[in-house]
């Protein structure tokens, strides 16, 4: 589909080719989930043999400095030696008892610490549970069963939420997913994110309905768009006037824009929170949690029945725990972080003007996103006006140069620990030749 770029690195991916090829024998396309398959931007996925630090290593032999981090989880970089000194030690101890145990306390009092809001919390096995768990509670507890979600943002794929979803429904151009059905789409209301006088429209039409209103707070999943000034301030005190619960979906921000979150960052208090990714640094967890009174619903405590096998496994306790202990205990890490990412997408966008593109650069903590646009990009309709052509032609370039991207316009990139100085020159350098190419492209 791509151009030369694509053949260039194509022909450094032949055993990952032959590996792709075997995996869609036995796997529906390939993958274990969608985004991973290079289908929005073309090519071969590298298939990864190991990664350590900031660097993924494929079985071709190639090595790549990683802005995707597993998806978010892996803000301390691959392999950190506390982690995996914890996760060694647990794994002695048993991988998995279905019992009570004191690291599931130990998780949920530091994200309490952290995340003050999350009064009590329960540990899930991903986002897609945490944030289908949290509707069912919120519609449980107000009694009403209408949801309000964002055009654009991606909450995880269970059935409520996969309504005109970002991340790789938006790459794939899929209308909602046949499967859902109309009974349940239907209770799914949609608005367009930083757009407040929508959201005041459905409330005013069907305010006494509303359960909740679901938002990622810092959305990641239609490519990373900051909230408008007083935009989250606005929708929390409408939310609070009807009677309905805000539920923060922080999977991606939490403990990624800053240690406590979005919420911290922007000094809110939702009703629920929804965490995943970071909390359970690379291993399966999710978490959702908040006001007492709401939380105490939950079974066995009260009658919202929500359960699970694996939750509140002890190797995912275990790289948890370490991950937020680390990150928590150093108060120079996310001024560092956010420095980083700082420094990363100016010095993107600077070799992008200097070759005569137009760069929309966002960034906040260790997160960040770029658009081929030259407008302002701040929801899914001005997200969609980027030039995706153009950053398929980046992201193969830049692939080719040992930089991995988020193989879609409509992802962010997350910035780790484990990245120096050095690998953001590198990236920048890199960046300087993709545009030189998509200039000559051009011509
Ligand atoms: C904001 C947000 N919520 C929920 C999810 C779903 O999480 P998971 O993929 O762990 O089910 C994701 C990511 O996939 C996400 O980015
Ligand atoms: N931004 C989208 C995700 O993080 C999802 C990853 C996945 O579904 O594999």
């Amino acid at each position: 589909m791509n151009t030369a770029a694509e053949q260039t690195v194509s022909a450094k991916l032949n055993k990952s080719a032959n590996a792709f090829a075997e995996a869609k024998c036995y796997i529906p396309g390939g993958v274990n989930s969608p985004v991973r398959s290079f289908r929005g931007v073309g090519g071969t996925p590298p298939f990864i043999a190991r990664a350590a630090g900031n660097r993924l290593f494929d079985i071709d032999g190639n090595e790549y400095i990683d802005y995707v981090l597993s998806w978010g989880p892996m803000i301390l970089g691959h392999s950190h030696p506390e982690v995996n000194r914890a996760l060694l030690a647990a794994v002695e101890r048993g991988v998995s008892y279905g019992a009570p145990t004191l690291l599931e306390t130990e998780l949920a009092k530091l994200v309490n610490r952290l995340v003050p809001s999350m009064e009590l919390v329960r540990m899930v096995n991903s986002g897609t549970e945490a944030t289908m768990s949290a509707l069912r509670l919120a519609r449980a507890y107000t009694k009403r069963n209408k949801i309000v979600k964002f055009v654009g943002c991606y909450h995880g794929h269970h059935d409520s939420l996969l309504v005109k979803a970002g991340s790789g429904v938006a790459t794939f151009g899929l209308p909602d997913s046949p499967g859902v059905p109309d009974s349940i789409a239907s209770t799914t209301i949609t608005v367009a994110f930083n757009h407040f006088e929508q959201l005041q429209e459905v409330f005013a039409r069907q305010g006494e309905d509303i359960a909740a209103v679901i938002i990622e707070p810092v959305p990641g999943n239609m490519g990373m768009v900051l909230p408008q000034p007083g935009y989250l301030q606005q929708v929390r005190e409408l939310t609070a006037r009807y009677g309905a619960l805000l539920i923060f979906d922080e999977v991606m921000s939490g403990f990624r824009v800053a240690l406590g979150g979005a919420q911290a960052l922007f000094n809110i208090q939702p009703d629920l929170t929804c965490l995943g990714k970071v909390i359970g640094g690379g291993l399966p967890v999710g978490a959702y949690g908040g006001r007492r009174e709401i939380m105490e619903q939950i079974s066995p405590a009260g009658p919202v029945y929500q359960a699970g096998t694996l939750s509140g496994n002890p190797l995912a306790m275990t790289a948890g725990i370490t991950t937020l202990r680390i990150i928590a205990e150093d108060p120079d890490f996310y001024p560092t972080l956010a420095n980083k990412t700082e420094s990363l997408t100016t010095g993107i966008r600077d070799q992008a003007e200097k070759a005569g593109f137009n760069l929309q650069c966002h960034h906040l903590g260790a997160m960040f996103g770029l658009f081929f646009s030259d407008q302002p990009v701040i929801d899914y309709d001005s997200a969609k006006l980027s030039d995706s052509t153009a950053f398929n032609i980046f992201f193969h370039s830049m692939l080719e140069q040992g930089i991995y991207l988020a193989p879609s316009q409509f992802e962010a990139g997350f910035m780790s620990a484990a990245h120096s100085e050095a690998d953001i020159q590198q990236t920048i350098a890199a960046s300087a030749k993709a545009f030189a190419k998509l200039a000559d492209m051009r011509c």
